[in-house]
């Protein structure tokens, strides 16, 4: 199965030499499940510091490629690089090592816990963990808890949740409780994150407040965002460039405008009818 690639189109985003470096760098990536190629022979890059949006019609195969790119599952064939270096078929917890997180990867919230503890938590190799750490290297280990509680500070402003910090983490709002999974992500100090459709069952005003929070993290800590998303609106309010998959490959990349405006998106993503905008 193969989409038929509009000529010209497929080659992945010119940018001025030097202004741009590539973080995730996908290279003509299959994925075979039994007789179903899913992904066929994808090629695409994600460039630092960009939020880069994956969009395409149902099993165009986006989860897929997150899939491959995030550690879930090897590609049948292709090569995946990560700062350049070849990071094909690595586990998630070695693409994690290296700055690479999709989110919702983290376990959930500690209901029971306030807010900022649930991201105080979260810091991986903290000494505190360390019974025998804590009872001979107090110094140490209460220095790492003034850095972590500042960090977590820091992050809660970020994501104008400061005013819940003392919340337990149950009582929050479904929104709040998303955005606080971002905290926790950010508390790891990621590179690059993968977002699956962040707006699945979240209202606008949420949505608002989540799409928000990514483009401080974008701007403000540089961190460069991959997103899957339905939802349009929020592809066109976050996302430049937009890679559109159909069929398992991918079909075309570039501002949300001009895929909108292309025929050959229009007729395989949305079946000949108007890209439509969310009411
Ligand atoms: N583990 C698997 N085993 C077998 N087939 C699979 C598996 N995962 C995905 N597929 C198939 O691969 C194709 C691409 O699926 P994928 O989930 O990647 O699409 P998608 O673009 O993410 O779709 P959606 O937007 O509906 O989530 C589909 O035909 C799907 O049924």
């Amino acid at each position: 199965m193969r989409a038929e690639v509009p000529t010209g189109t497929c080659a992945p985003l010119e940018h001025a030499a030097g202004t741009m470096t590539t973080i995730i760098d996908v290279e003509n990536v299959s994925k075979r499940f039994g007789n179903l190629l899913a992904v066929d022979r994808c090629s695409l890059k994600v460039e630092k510091g960009s939020i880069t949006g994956l969009i395409g019609p149902n099993g165009a195969g986006k989860t897929t490629m997150f899939n491959m790119v995030a550690g879930a599952f090897a590609p049948t064939s292709g090569k995946i690089l990560l700062d350049g270096k070849d990071v094909t078929g690595l586990p998630a917890h070695e693409l994690f090592s290296r700055g690479l997180l999709r989110t919702f990867q983290i376990a959930q919230e500690f209901s029971n816990m306030t807010a900022l503890e649930n991201l105080m938590m979260v810091p991986a190799n903290q000494s505190g963990e360390n019974v025998i750490n804590a009872f001979f290297r107090r110094g140490r280990v209460m220095h790492e808890e003034r850095g972590t509680r500042g960090q977590a500070e820091e992050v809660m402003q970020l994501l104008r949740l400061t005013h819940v910090k003392n919340e337990r983490a149950g009582n929050l709002s479904g929104g709040q409780k998303k955005l606080l999974e971002l905290g926790r992500v950010m508390m790891t100090e990621p590179r690059v994150v993968l977002l699956d459709e962040i707006a699945a069952g979240v209202n606008r005003t949420l949505l608002n407040d989540l799409a928000a929070a990514v483009e401080r993290l974008n701007k403000e800590k540089g961190l460069t965002f991959f997103v899957i998303e339905h939802d349009m609106d929020l592809i066109a309010r976050l996302c430049d460039p937009v890679i559109v998959m159909a069929a398992g490959s991918v079909m075309m990349q570039g501002p949300m405008e001009e895929i909108r405006r292309h025929e050959g998106v229009i007729e395989a993503y949305f079946g000949g009818g108007k890209v439509e905008k969310r009411a």
